[in-house]
């Protein structure tokens, strides 16, 4: 078999054609304007109407030289020479379907975890996996995950692809598939990748079988494969040349809005902080007003901040996080608390599932939790959790390996990582460490100064979007700086603070004088 395309693999379904078009029409329309590969997927036909469908559908992907597989029926499959078959896990196991299909014909397995991703590389015989469920769909109800396994689940499988190439020489190609559409197909791209392994195509149903118009849905999406929205181009490059007064001057200029939906604990505390940086604060739980927000502020930021959660919030955090993303607004995430209990790191889970965080603040033990979602923690060359490797608690590690970690957060989720402590640890990538002291002991008597360094460093992530819709901020930097100033402040609050209230107050203060004075 020459190579496959697997960009923009059209995955049929007959049960959902708008009414003034024909299943045939769909697909001709899709296979006309950049879909790159069909499955033909029938779960009702007669054997004799599948083959009947099969050869109609054939005749039209032949035309253009597009692959068509055949789903679950391999008879179906050999019967009119189709060029492959896809197979479940509940369906003819893969090495048998091989068996019947010979050497030359394109396998696909579907995988919905690691485990199953592990057997398919083990195997070592299919030509590609669908990787999947990654958002909830309800074109398929009957899927392991019905929410979705979220890109974080799409890395770890990837993660397993790449180390099989690694070790063989040898590449399963993938393909993501479930609640993809235009909306995050772009978004799907980027998240569902490593540093040295990506997917090769987006598998799609209803976004281009129910689309009353499949010409213009297929091309669209086609052109979305092609190309990396505007948003994420700009999402980070790092050098820490820039001076704190230079940002801390863009920042007065441009005054940012901070969205907070932030812990009921500290709200008050934040929006003083927020306020004296030069910054605004606008406190708001009400998800209906976020996109006039988003569609309309410049200097804007999100920060969501995990400190009170509840089922409620969940849902409007993950509003506040579809939007910000669709307007390409920074969001900063703070994970309070998130090794707490499993469900305080499932929510992290999600959140992190949902859309692009900008930055992740948290100190060591919150990182640390966060880390064990990445692709990296879990290893399948057996070498797991070797960062911690004789480590019994997060106090022993050491500053290597606190920064390793902060590394490995980084690149899974493409975020910088701000780690706080008596040493505080600004991290992107391999390439971008900026460590930051300062700060005093009296601050860990005052409610809400770790939350509100997460609107500082929205404040400062915001601060360069100067009049334009899009962000021009070198995210590691801005958030360098904003570390920088409330580490200065809290070291200058406690030279002239001996006991809690008075630092507040002074902290405050010394937040102002440092911005404006
Ligand atoms: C590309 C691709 N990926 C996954 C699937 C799902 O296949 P399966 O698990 O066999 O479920 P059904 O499609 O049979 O409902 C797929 N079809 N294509
Ligand atoms: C066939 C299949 N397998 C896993 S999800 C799915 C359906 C995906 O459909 P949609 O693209 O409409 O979400």
């Amino acid at each position: 078999m020459t190579s496959v395309d697997y960009s923009l693999y059209l995955v049929t379904d007959s049960t959902m054609i708008p009414e003034s078009s024909t299943f045939l029409k769909q697909v001709e329309d899709a296979i006309n304007n950049g879909a790159t590969l069909i499955q033909l997927r029938e779960k009702k036909l007669s054997t004799l109407e599948f083959i009947e469908r099969a050869n109609k559908v054939h005749e039209l992907t032949k035309k253009k030289g597009i692959p068509l597989i055949i789903n679950d029926r391999i008879d179906v499959a050999l019967a009119i020479d189709a060029e492959g078959v896809h197979v479940g896990q509940d369906d003819m196991p893969a090495s048998i379907a091989r068996k019947l299909l010979g050497p030359n014909k394109i396998l696909g397995v579907t995988c919905s975890n690691e485990k199953e991703a592990k057997v398919v590389v083990d195997e070592g015989i299919a030509d590609y996996v669908g990787l999947g469920t990654v958002y909830k769909t309800n074109t398929k109800k009957d899927v392991k995950d019905p929410e979705g396994t979220g890109p974080i689940g799409i890395r770890r499988m990837l993660q397993v692809l790449s180390q099989y190439q690694k070790k063989n020489g040898k590449k399963i190609y993938s393909v993501a598939i479930g609640g993809i559409n235009h909306s995050n197909a772009s978004k799907v791209l980027y998240q569902c990748s490593l540093p040295d392994y990506s997917l090769d195509g987006l598998a799609v149903v209803s976004c281009i079988m129910a689309n009353e118009n499949a010409a213009k849905a297929t091309s669209d999406l086609a052109e979305l494969i092609k190309s990396k929205p505007e948003w994420l181009k700009n999402i980070s490059t790092s050098s820490s040349e820039a001076k704190l007064e230079n940002k801390i001057k863009t920042l007065i200029e441009t005054k940012p809005l901070v969205h907070h939906i932030t812990n009921n604990v500290v709200k008050n505390f934040s929006a003083n902080v927020t306020l004296a940086i030069g910054a605004s604060p606008i406190m708001s739980e009400l998800a209906k007003e976020y996109e006039e927000f988003a569609s309309a502020i410049p200097s804007l930021a999100l920060l969501v901040n995990l400190g009170t959660p509840s089922n409620d919030l969940m849902d409007i955090f993950k509003h506040a996080i579809r939007v910000y993303n669709k307007y390409g607004k920074h969001i900063v995430f703070d994970p309070v608390a998130c090794g707490a209990s499993k469900e305080r790191l499932e929510s992290s889970r999600q959140l992190l599932n949902t859309g692009q965080i900008s930055v992740i603040k948290g100190n060591v033990g919150e990182i640390s939790s966060i880390w064990k979602l990445t692709s990296t923690y879990q290893k399948p060359s057996g070498d797991e959790k070797s960062l911690m490797q004789g480590v019994d608690s997060i106090a022993e590690l050491s500053e290597e390996q606190i920064v390793q970690i902060g590394r490995e957060v980084s690149i899974d989720f493409k975020v910088v990582v701000v780690i706080t402590g008596v040493t505080n640890y600004v991290i992107e990538g391999l390439d971008s460490l900026q460590k930051v002291k300062g700060g005093h002991p009296l601050m860990g008597y005052i409610t809400g100064t770790g939350c509100s360094l997460g609107s500082t460093i929205a404040a400062f992530v915001a601060a360069k979007a100067d009049g334009t819709s899009k962000p021009t901020v070198n995210i590691f930097d801005a958030a360098v700086g904003a570390v920088e100033l409330y580490n200065i402040a809290g070291f200058k609050a406690g030279e002239v603070s001996k006991t809690p209230g008075t630092f507040m107050t002074n902290f405050i203060d010394q937040l102002y004088s440092c911005t404006h004075i």
